[in-house]
Parts: structure tokens; C-alpha cells; sequence
């Protein structure tokens, strides 16, 4: 559990703060452009209310696990793929997969990890990992990577559909940002990528490589080519409408991951939890839903899954977490939302997750218009 005076997520996130070097900190925290969305993915979920009901369940004992894509986690948060770990801890996803596996539940790689997909695997066996991807410009180097997932045991693909292009993110601009020179995506073998050929900055080569794999021509035909040629789940990641949504079910995904990609793309769009309700209703119960997007708190947590997503996923909280102890910190982080979310349940009367529905939550304005 927490150590010392670090007690919430927001105390490792001030942590972190303080630790990580300035070109590392600023690719973790940044948003795009004015980083509006990245304010509102946060402050929206100040914006609901619980109306708790009390008397009605022994909350004695509560009981938070759950099933996503038919397998069992102990608790609905999952943790998010985010790139370039390694920058936060020597360790990097190697211990996010790790820890999740510790506490029973799902960790996201990201195809851009400084930890190969092998790696992540063989270190935590028996964890729940599921792999991120895009449709790459190169055909073959995507099926390459989704046969290296089968192969070792991930149990899901997540199809990022929201990054035709990386985003702004102003502060990564000033810095020149730079993967530093002892890390490599690893999922890529050293002779994929070059430097941009000035001396010391092999990482900005490194960024540009991972620009040009983005395809900014895909349609939803193209997720019915990855679909032909794998047996795992796919779950769509980035979907921020009801229409989107609509389109997922009809391309016959397994899920979709209510995401604004941390806020690390088009300045503007609303904050996730605000967007849940209105995928939740279009997708109408036919794939599960989950939401990432500032959850911070076990109340966040209940919120979201009032609200209807199954299960929630945080991205930065766990970076931190690394920075901080690597796999023991990703762990405490994971600990901290678990028994918030226990906490939180009993005290808004229900026993397990199969109590919480949409009558535990309203928006904040609900109570701006009192029946006098
Ligand atoms: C540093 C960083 C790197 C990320 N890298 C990826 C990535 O490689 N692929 C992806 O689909 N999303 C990526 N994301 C988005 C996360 O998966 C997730 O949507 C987001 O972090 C959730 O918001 P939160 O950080 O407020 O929890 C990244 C986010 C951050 C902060
Ligand atoms: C230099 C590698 C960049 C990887 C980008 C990963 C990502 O999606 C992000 O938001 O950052």
C-alpha cells in the first residue's frame, strides 16, 4: 500500500513531478495545444454526483471483480498503453506487466514500448495483457506484430483509431523532444529505424520513424482487413460519438475504449466521461465499452462504470507509479484505486459491481433546478 506520505494518485503524480528530467516529464504530462481537453478530461468527473442509497446491501464485504473480453480481473481498472516506459524506470513495462499481473488485472502494451512484446510476456506469464496497435502504413509490418502478440499469449488487440497523425504537444516542440539514446522501440528491429543523421539526436529519428508507420488514409474497411486475419478481440480505442460507435458495432468489433488518447490529440474534444453516456445508449449493450481519460480516484472509477463502461483504464498514474518504484510503485498506484473503489461502493450502498447502474449517478445540474 502507500508509503510515507504518498496516498493518492495525485501525491505520486506530484512525485513524479519532481523526478523525472524535463524532456521524459513533458512527453508524459503533456496534452495537444492549450491542453483543454487534457483540464476537462479531470475536472468533468467533479461535474457528476453520486446519489447513494443506503440500507439496501450488506456492503460488509464487497466483491469488485468482473470479467473483460470473457477473462477474469480482480478489479475493473485496467492499465492503458503508453509509450516509451523505459524513460520513467529502467524496467519500464516489463514491471507495469508485472505489477498488473500481481494484482490480477489487464495491462495494454504499446506497439511504441521501450520493452519488446516477447519481454513484457516472458516476464509475467501469467498476467492479462493485451496488445495496442495501428493499421500501419505497411501491411506487413502490422500482421508481423498481431502473429508476435498471438504467439505470446496476448489476449486482445486494441485498434488506436485515433492518431491519423501525432498531435501537437507544445512542450515535446520546445524540447526537441528526444527518446534518450540508451532506449529503442523495441518492437522494432534497430535496422527499421534511422537516425535523422545529426549527430546526438538518434531519438528525434526515432520519432520521426514512428510518425511515418501512421496511415492517415484508413476507413473502417480497413479494421474488417485486420479482422479476417485474427481469432483475438478487437477493441477499438479513441472513440469519442455515438455515430463512431454505431460504425465500430457494425464493423463487428468486441469493444470500445471511450478515449481521447489522453488528450494528446485534437485539442477541444470533450472530456471521456462527459462522451460515455452517449456511447454507452448507440452501443445498446452489443460489445463491452470502457473509458481512460483522467481517472484518478476510486470515485472516478465508480462513476465511469455508473455510467456504463465496464471497466476503466489509466495511462499517466501508472508512468508515474514507475517513476516513483517501478513495479512496487505501478502496484501501490493499482492498490490505491482498488481499495478506493471498495471504499466507495460501500459507502454508496452496493456490494459488488453488478449493483452499480445509472439511477448511483447524475450530472451536477440535476440539482441546479430544485422542485420547489
Ligand atoms: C505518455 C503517453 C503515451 C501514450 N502512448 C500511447 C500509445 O502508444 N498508444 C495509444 O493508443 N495510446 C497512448 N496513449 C494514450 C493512453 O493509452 C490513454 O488513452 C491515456 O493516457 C488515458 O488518459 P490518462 O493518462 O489521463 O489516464 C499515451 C498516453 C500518454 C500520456
Ligand atoms: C517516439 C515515439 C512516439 C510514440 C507515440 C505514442 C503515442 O501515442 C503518444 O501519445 O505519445
Amino acid at each position: 500500500m502507500a508509503t510515507g506520505s504518498l496516498v493518492c494518485l495525485d501525491d505520486f503524480e506530484k512525485y513524479a513531478f519532481g523526478k523525472l528530467d524535463r524532456n521524459a516529464l513533458d512527453y508524459y504530462r503533456s496534452g495537444a495545444n492549450d491542453e483543454q481537453s487534457l483540464r476537462d478530461n479531470r475536472a468533468a468527473f467533479g461535474r457528476y454526483r453520486f446519489r447513494p442509497r443506503f440500507l439496501q446491501k450488506d456492503v460488509s464485504k464487497r466483491d469488485l471483480s468482473t470479467r473483460i473480453q470473457g477473462q477474469p480481473v480482480d478489479f475493473p481498472v485496467g492499465i492503458a498503453p503508453t509509450a516509451l516506459q523505459r524513460m520513467a524506470h529502467p524496467d519500464g513495462e516489463v514491471a507495469t506487466g508485472r505489477a498488473a499481473a500481481a494484482m490480477k488485472t489487464c495491462m495494454v502494451l504499446s506497439t511504441m514500448a521501450t520493452s519488446s512484446i516477447e519481454e513484457v510476456a516472458q516476464a509475467s506469464p501469467e498476467g492479462l495483457r493485451w496488445f495496442q496497435i495501428c493499421i500501419y502504413r505497411d501491411r506487413e509490418v502490422t500482421k508481423e506484430l498481431v502473429r508476435r502478440a498471438e504467439r505470446s499469449g496476448y489476449k486482445a488487440l486494441v485498434l488506436t483509431v485515433d492518431t491519423p497523425m501525432f498531435g501537437r504537444r507544445l512542450a515535446d516542440t520546445r524540447n526537441k523532444f528526444t527518446l534518450p539514446p540508451h532506449l529503442r522501440m523495441a518492437n522494432f528491429k534497430q535496422a527499421d529505424y534511422k537516425s535523422d543523421g545529426v549527430k546526438g539526436r538518434k531519438g528525434s529519428g526515432q520519432s520521426k520513424f514512428a510518425a511515418s508507420l501512421l496511415n492517415p488514409s484508413l476507413k473502417w474497411t480497413d479494421v474488417r482487413w485486420l479482422k479476417q486475419f485474427t481469432k483475438l478481440p478487437i477493441i477499438v480505442k479513441g472513440i469519442l460519438t455515438g455515430e463512431d460507435a454505431v460504425e465500430a458495432v457494425r464493423t463487428g468489433v468486441d469493444g470500445i475504449v471511450v478515449s481521447n488518447h489522453g488528450a494528446r490529440q485534437l485539442d477541444g474534444v470533450p472530456a471521456t466521461i462527459d462522451v460515455l453516456p452517449e456511447v454507452v445508449r448507440a452501443v445498446n449493450g452489443q460489445c463491452e465499452v470502457y473509458l481512460d481519460g483522467g481517472v484518478r480516484t476510486g470515485t472516478d472509477v465508480l462513476k465511469a462504470l455508473a455510467l456504463g463502461a465496464k471497466a476503466v483504464f489509466i495511462g499517466r498514474p501508472a508512468l508515474y507509479g514507475l517513476a516513483y518504484d517501478g513495479e512496487a510503485g505501478v502496484k501501490t498506484i493499482l492498490q490505491i484505486l482498488r481499495d478506493e473503489l471498495s471504499l466507495a461502493m460501500a459507502l454508496a450502498g452496493c456490494a459488488s459491481l453488478s449493483d452499480i447502474n445509472s439511477s448511483l449517478v447524475v450530472h451536477q445540474s440535476y440539482y441546479l433546478h430544485p422542485k420547489l
